[in-house]
């Protein structure tokens, strides 16, 4: 659904991703993991358009989308999560919610598809009223995932959903993108808590110094010695 052809990308001067190739089948959850600095984020803002890309291409469908801007990707059925807190605190759960969908012409849709998102998150229905900034972070994270799927997207990249989440949440956060999935939807995902969302993912993608040195199933890379080191801050050479 989704492949990298030699990515080169940076900030100013420096370069971050230096050739980054990689697939992604349609309907899979692959995680992205990789020590600090990797460029797992920036991969995604590569993908997205909000980072240039100095050479290489992305293909989505076999479509060249290189370096399209974020509203031509949502257009594509690409959206962002990115990672942190990307919410309206003071608006309410349905304001911030209305709010993923203006870049649509379509507002009686939009309408429509809160009212359907809402039911596949009931504590967002429970809550549409208040605000944003009430609701506990995995809630907040839920909103996030909610206002992504407005759109009706094939592809969410999403950026250490686990940051700052309980373990229970995490747990709920995981279950819902399993759930898309399960419905369809193709996830890749960057986290931290790699053990925990390797166990929860089809593929993994082992990044370092922005290339891709590994790409296996979820399973057998967390099974390999190699990744075990880099999870303890090894280099994949030196492993
Ligand atoms: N907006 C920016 N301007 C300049 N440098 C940046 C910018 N964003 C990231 N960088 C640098 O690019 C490199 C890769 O950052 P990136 O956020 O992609 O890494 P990451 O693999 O996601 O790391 P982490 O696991 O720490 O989130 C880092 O050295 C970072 O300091």
């Amino acid at each position: 659904m989704l492949e990298l052809k030699q990515v080169y990308g940076g900030y100013g001067k420096m370069t971050i991703l230096n050739g980054t190739s990689f697939k992604i089948d349609k309907g899979t959850i692959t995680t992205v993991i990789g020590p600090n600095g990797a460029g797992k984020s920036t991969v995604f803002k590569a993908i997205f358009g909000l980072l240039k890309i100095r050479s290489g291409n992305v293909l989505l469908n076999g479509e060249d989308v290189t370096s399209l801007p974020p509203a031509k990707m949502l257009g594509k059925g690409v959206t962002y999560v990115p990672q942190g807190r990307n919410l309206f605190p003071m608006l309410s759960v349905r304001h911030n919610l209305e709010i993923g969908g203006i870049s649509s012409g379509d507002q009686a849709r939009i309408a429509r598809r809160i009212d359907e998102v809402m039911e596949q998150f009931p504590i967002l229905k429970e809550k549409a009223k208040e605000q944003a900034i009430t609701l506990s972070g995995g809630q907040q994270k839920q909103l996030e995932i909610a206002r992504a799927l407005l759109l009706d997207p094939s592809l969410i990249l999403i950026d250490e959903p686990s940051i700052g989440l309980s373990p229970q949440m995490i747990n709920e956060t995981f279950r819902t993108l399993i759930r898309l999935r399960d419905q369809g939807v193709t996830i890749l995902m960057v986290e931290q808590n790699a053990k925990a969302a390797l166990a929860m993912s089809d593929f993994g993608l082992v990044l370092e110094q922005g290339r891709s040195r590994m790409y296996d199933r979820a399973d057998k890379l967390l099974a390999d010695p190699r990744v075990g080191q880099l999870f303890l801050g090894a280099h994949l050479e030196e492993a």
